[in-house]
């Protein structure tokens, strides 16, 4: 039995991803919990035939304990969106207390869920809800996520394109590390598998249109909100990884997520090369039964990517120090 939970199942990444979630054939059990809509997105998810059972939740009667009491994984894409000329950071004035508010929750009716972090600014949530979590003693940094999974399927996307091979994306795998915001988003192309001659304007190119790809959504929705159905792939993508090495259906399963350097899984060797403190970054890790098993190293870079990885490693610490110091202040918990 598995139970799958959406916190903002009836939004634009929420809707997709509740569908997608009820092909898994891992879930048994899906809650979608929304402040709004939830029970007709619930009904109406609910006739399709595999095999999970699917229900709604709204505030009232205890609605979000209901949703998260049982649950073995949680999957938050809550909170507002972007619109043109705002950057993630601008959501953190009202996606910041969304998070935490949603992280309490969790505390108290699903402590030992995997939990997956999608609403934005992700850089700072996922401090938020590993503080809150923190404070309630439940805390195991090897179970919290933050979901970049879109970062590394936009890369397999751009680099087919650029190789002149744009149906052959799903082939190309190129590692995305760092966080989810501009020039934070650092992906690897000299570690792409299968190797790519890029001249160095082409790299400049594809490094900007990776760090900026949302930018580029946002624009073309020009202000009906940023990516959802790419996301809601990419999040369903992410929750089966977890899932499948889980429940063992998957013996070694590798992902990129934005996770706590500090856990038993290795971290510490990768924050130490990353140079000064930094607690957070998207990093390689094998998911196994309880989560992150290992985290990797980042590999070996160029000296253009060792450029990024530092311009990423400045901006991250500001956004992890304004979610922690954002629940230090919260007086209700
Ligand atoms: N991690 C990523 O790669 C990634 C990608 C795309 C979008 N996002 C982020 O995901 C979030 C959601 O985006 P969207 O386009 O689905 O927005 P949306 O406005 O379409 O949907 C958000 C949903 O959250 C619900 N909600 C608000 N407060 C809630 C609460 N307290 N509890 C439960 N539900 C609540 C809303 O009712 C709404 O249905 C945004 O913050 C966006 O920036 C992240
Ligand atoms: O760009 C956004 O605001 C949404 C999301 O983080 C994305 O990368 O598409």
């Amino acid at each position: 039995m598995v139970k799958a939970t959406v916190i903002g199942a009836a939004g634009g990444i929420g809707q997709p991803l509740s569908l997608l979630l009820k092909q898994n054939t891992l879930i048994t059990d899906l809650a979608l919990y929304d402040v709004v809509n939830s029970p007709g997105v619930a009904a109406d998810i609910s006739h399709i035939n595999t095999p999970s059972v699917v229900k709604g939740y709204l505030p009232p009667d205890g609605g979000l304990e209901k949703a998260l009491t049982g649950a073995d994984i949680v999957v938050i894409p809550a909170g507002v969106p972007r619109k043109p000329g705002m950057t993630r950071d601008d959501l953190f004035n009202i996606n910041a207390s969304i998070v935490r508010d949603i992280a309490v929750g969790i505390a108290a009716h699903a402590p030992k869920a995997f939990v997956l972090v999608i609403s934005n600014p992700v850089n700072s949530t996922v401090p938020i809800v590993a503080e809150v979590l923190k404070k309630k003693g439940v805390y195991d940094p090897k179970r919290l996520f933050g979901v970049t999974t879109l970062d590394v399927v936009r890369a397999s996307t751009f680099v087919a394109e650029a190789a002149g091979q744009p149906t052959e994306s799903l082939k190309f795998r190129i590692p995305v590390v760092g966080g989810h915001s501009g020039v934070t988003i650092v992906p690897l192309l000299s570690q792409c598998d299968p190797k790519v001659q890029l001249d160095q304007a082409t790299i400049d190119q594809l490094t900007n249109r990776i760090q900026f790809g949302g930018d580029e959504v946002v624009k073309a929705k020009d202000g009906a909100g940023s990516a959802t159905l790419s996301m809601a792939f990419a999040g369903a993508r992410f929750a089966a990884a977890v899932l499948d090495a889980a429940s063992g259906k998957a013996s070694s399963v590798h992902e990129y997520t934005y996770v706590d350097l500090d856990s038993e899984a290795g971290g510490k060797d990768v924050a130490s090369k990353l140079g000064g403190n930094l607690q957070y970054f998207s990093v390689p890790v094998t998911l196994g039964k309880n989560g992150v098993e290992k985290i990797h190293p980042l590999g070996g870079m160029s000296e253009y990517e060792e450029g990024l990885v530092k311009k990423a490693v400045a901006d991250l610490g500001g956004n992890i120090e304004k979610g922690q110091s954002f629940v230090a202040k919260s007086s209700n918990l």
